[in-house]
């Protein structure tokens, strides 16, 4: 059985009066990808900063690596890793003296020049880091976060400024990390990199949890019905169904050959968070009708 990393109940932060975080309640498993998504303003950094020991709460229980907190001494510091959003200031010395040096914080750190060749920076190590291009300083972010080899990783908005490749290279990094029992806690705004990475992702919206559930099946999205376009005499055409398969036998046997314009779409992780967090927002949920088989 996997040890809980994060246990948090009826997490509770206020502001002057206002409530950032409204009654959030979380467990996190040892090894898991957890991934906290939101739009601006719905208490995520809050709760992480909780989480992370770099903020007091006003309400509810927290439990991370099985210590308070806000009661957690520097050993218990030691045991997590955190890439925060903003660039962290570095000492005007070269990239691997500046791993090296965050290596010396940490009671048992991974070889410095390993982690520059995870991260993919080996080339860069003699540059100085004010010399890097913006998705090399957040590799350089992301090497510093893990040189203390941390049970449990915060990560915020890892892979801004990264190129595709970077991008990819880095999610395979983090599973990685996750395979050898990492813990990670992933906020971002990209969609595609919390369906990519993530065993659960959970949707803050006005400081309270949305929904939560792995990135397949959130917010119903595994059962959710499909949509079969297609076009006839010019027209585009569109059905709802739960059987798209059915829908297209019947649609073809009217063509001789290929349907025109034939495309089915099963809502997208964005699709549903959209959809989640439609009120808090401000918008209106998208409520397409579909027309029916002619
Ligand atoms: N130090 C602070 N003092 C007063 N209000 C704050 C403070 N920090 C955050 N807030 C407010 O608390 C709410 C939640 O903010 P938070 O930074 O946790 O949101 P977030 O989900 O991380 O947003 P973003 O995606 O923009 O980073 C917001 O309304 C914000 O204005």
């Amino acid at each position: 059985m996997s040890e809980t990393v994060i246990e948090v109940t009826g997490l509770v932060k206020e502001y002057g009066g206002h409530r950032a975080v409204a009654g959030v309640d979380l467990s996190v498993p040892e090894g898991e990808i957890f991934s906290l998504l939101g739009p601006n303003g719905a208490g995520k950094s809050t709760t992480v900063e909780i989480l992370e020991g770099f903020r007091r709460r006003d309400g509810g229980a927290v439990r991370v690596l099985g210590v308070d907190p806000e009661k957690a001494d520097r050993s218990w510091r030691s045991r997590i890793g955190i890439v925060w959003q903003g660039e962290t200031l570095l000492p005007k010395v070269p990239v691997r003296e500046v791993v090296r040096h965050f290596a010396g914080h940490h009671p048992r750190p991974r070889d410095p020049d390993a982690v520059l060749e995870l991260v993919g920076l080996t080339e860069k190590a003699r540059a100085l880091p004010e010399s890097l291009s913006g998705g090399q300083r957040r590799r350089l972010d992301v090497a510093l976060g893990i040189v203390g080899d941390p049970e449990l990783l915060f990560l915020d908005e890892p892979t801004t400024g990264f190129d595709p490749k970077a991008r990819r290279d880095f999610w395979e990094l983090i599973r990685n990390l996750a395979r050898e029992g990492t813990t990670v806690v992933l906020t971002t705004h990209y969609l595609e990199e919390a369906e990519a990475l993530a065993d659960r992702v959970c949707v803050l919206a006005e400081g309270r949890v949305r929904a939560l559930g792995s990135p397949a099946t959130l917010g119903g999205r595994a059962t959710a019905q499909a949509t079969v376009h297609w076009s006839q005499d010019g027209v585009r055409r569109e059905i709802r169904t739960d059987e798209p398969t059915r829908v297209i036998t019947e649609l073809a046997a009217g063509y001789p050959g290929e349907i025109p314009e034939l495309r089915v779409h099963r809502p997208t992780l964005e699709d549903v968070y959209l959809e989640l967090i439609g009120d808090a927002e401000g918008i209106g949920t998208r409520t397409a009708q579909p027309e029916a088989v002619a």
